[in-house]
């Protein structure tokens, strides 16, 4: 399919003003706004409990907000809720798959369930068997599944709707990273190939910086950062250079030598700020040498999106892969 040059004058797929939601005396979203492009994946990331199920719940009306206004695909969300589903298809950690059905019974019961007719419901069905690699288990109940196949069929089945717009609620929470992979790939193959729009909410750091286009922090009721992955590491002040000491004689001296750095006396080690370039390590190097410093060891360290959301939140991300 060939991309829409109207793509960036077209009006944004969702767009949000202050929403507000409170549980009791709990304000979970304190005024939150939101653009997001057509054709574009954006990623809400934040810890355990920031709202970001509630926002996707809004934002498909599940939920009503308590205050603000949102567009979804040109409908607004409180006075056209039949308009704004019918574009949009939801997959969430509450998975609609019925274990009971088959892979294809659970697809077809969703055509039904989207009064498609019936042979267009079946070829819609088989189609997404075949592109998400799942028809030789077609006939198999669901029970029979992986978690990643599960997750694969749930996707399909938001997908026999044929939406513009996806909101995906933690993806692939509790995935192997193989499993994960396989879901990113189905997910950039849908906004590239059909020019979908994904609202993907994260706990993964690492889902955010492979699969976004944009990404939103959101901490406590708060949207606390916007902006491409790029964007947001660069409000981290550079990386840093970690060097190891044999003893807590070479460290000392190593503190006299770089001024204000952070020094962790437990660990031996010195945080020296600069970027891995060649001139700064030479230049640390050439400290160490002069005043004949022994250390054991230096690590590079360049700003990641974890240090992002550590600086904004205070706290660190989920555990990162470490299978590249
Ligand atoms: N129906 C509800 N009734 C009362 N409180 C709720 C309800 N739904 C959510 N909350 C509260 O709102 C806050 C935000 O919840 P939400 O599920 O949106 O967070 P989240 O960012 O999706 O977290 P997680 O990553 O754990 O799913 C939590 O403190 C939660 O307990």
């Amino acid at each position: 399919m060939v991309a829409t040059p109207t793509a960036t004058l077209a009006p944004p797929a969702i767009s949000a003003r202050g929403l507000r939601k409170s549980y009791g005396d709990k304000t979970v979203l304190d005024g939150i706004d939101l653009d997001i492009p057509q054709g574009s994946v954006f990623a809400l990331l934040g810890p355990n409990g920031a709202g970001k199920t509630t926002t996707v719940e809004i934002l498909s009306t599940l939920v009503s907000a308590d205050g603000g206004t949102a567009r979804i695909a040109g409908h607004d969300l409180a006075r056209e809720p039949a308009g704004v589903r019918s574009a949009i298809g939801v997959t969430g950690q509450f998975a609609a798959v019925d274990g009971l059905l088959t892979a294809e019974e659970n697809l077809l019961l969703m055509a039904d369930l989207r009064h498609l007719p019936r042979r267009e419901g079946r070829r819609r069905a088989a189609a997404l068997l075949e592109r998400f690699e799942l028809t030789e288990v077609a006939g198999k109940p669901v029970t029979a599944f992986s978690g990643g196949m599960r997750r694969k069929l749930d996707l399909a089945m938001t997908l026999v709707g044929d939406p513009r717009i996806i909101f995906l609620d933690e993806p692939t929470t509790g995935l192997d990273p193989r499993s994960r992979r396989t879901l990113w790939g189905i997910i950039r193959g849908l906004v590239a190939d059909q020019g979908v729009t994904v609202f993907l909410t994260t706990q993964y750091l690492e889902e955010a910086d492979h699969l976004a286009d944009r990404i939103a922090v959101l901490d406590r009721g708060g949207i606390v950062a916007e902006g491409t992955a790029d964007e947001l590491k660069r409000l981290i002040p550079g990386g840093h250079i970690r060097l190891r000491f044999p003893d807590p004689d070479q460290l000392r001296a190593a503190v006299r030598h770089f001024g204000a750095v952070a020094a962790d006396p437990e660990e031996l080690t010195l945080r020296v700020p600069g970027d891995g370039s060649i001139p700064t390590l030479r230049a640390v190097l050439d400290v160490l040498d002069g005043a004949s410093i022994h250390a054991e060891s230096l690590t590079v360290h360049t700003p990641d999106l974890d240090d992002v959301f550590l600086t904004l939140t205070g706290r660190t991300g989920s555990p990162k892969e470490t299978s590249r």
